[in-house]
């Protein structure tokens, strides 16, 4: 698996939202992207999954374009995306996600039932499995997200904010299940604002504020003035301390 990134920009509402954007991503690699709201991250992973029109350069995911790849690619959106008064269950919800692989208004074979069974036992969600989406809690929300986007046994997964309102438990289910993925040799992109977490869990952060502004592995990152440019910040105390960076 690889992802490239070549010089994509892209514009929304008339803006250019993302400019010259370089990215590649490998299998096994677990890549952050890190940025300031408005930066653009989650633009970037809905161009990745061929949502948005690109106004310039390109993407290849293992040399086909992102709509071609589209069923070898896991999204999991933030949570509040999702609508969660649908009155479905938690296996029902996880088999949407295999929905490119079915075919719209057909029924989900064998095959799919085994991938959501897998699906669901990775994060834990089994004996939940019949219980109706809306009574779930945050947590759990989370862990749907995820067993549905691990439907389709991804290559790249992609995931924004997946750490975002969970408790430590959860954080650590989810923590020690993108590990065991890379492993097995998924690559992963996630988007998050919990920047001593990323710089723990991720071989490499991507800095990103409308273009790349830095891209390397958390210990080579260690230049203040790399976090201050790519935070639109002049100096922000806080920002430096949560990471432990040298001033
Ligand atoms: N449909 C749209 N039309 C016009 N502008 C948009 C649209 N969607 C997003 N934007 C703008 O694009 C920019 C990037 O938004 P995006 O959601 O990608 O940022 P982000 O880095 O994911 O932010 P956050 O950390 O807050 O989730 C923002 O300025 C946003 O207002």
């Amino acid at each position: 698996m690889s992802l490239q990134v070549d010089a994509i920009s892209v514009e929304l509402g008339g803006r250019l939202v993302l400019h010259d954007v370089d990215l590649t991503v490998d299998a096994s690699e677990q890549v952050g992207l890190i940025g300031p709201n408005g930066a653009g991250k989650t633009t970037l992973l809905r161009s990745l999954l061929g949502l948005l029109p690109l106004r310039s350069g390109a993407i290849t995911i293992n040399g086909r374009t992102p709509a071609e790849a589209r069923g070898t690619i896991g999204y999991v959106p933030q949570r509040h995306e999702f609508v969660w008064d649908y009155p479905v269950d938690v296996r029902t919800a996880a088999m949407t996600g295999r929905t490119h692989h079915i075919g719209w208004l057909r029924r989900p074979r064998k095959a799919d039932h085994a991938a959501i069974d897998q699906a669901l036992e990775r994060v834990d969600l089994t004996d939940l499995a019949r219980r109706p989406i809306g009574e779930l809690s945050g947590g759990q929300r989370q862990r749907v997200l995820v067993a549905r986007a691990l439907a389709v046994q991804p290559k790249l997964l992609l995931l924004d904010e997946p750490f975002t309102g969970l408790d430590v438990l959860t954080q650590e289910i989810l923590t020690r299940l993108f590990k065991n993925l890379t492993a097995e040799g998924t690559a992963i992109l996630m988007t998050t604002h919990d920047l001593p977490a990323a710089a723990d869990t991720c071989s490499r952060l991507c800095l990103l504020n409308e273009t790349v502004v830095a891209d390397g592995p958390p210990d080579e990152l260690r230049d203040p003035a790399v976090w201050l440019r790519a935070f639109g910040v002049a100096r922000s105390e806080q920002l430096l301390h949560s990471l432990g960076v040298t001033r």
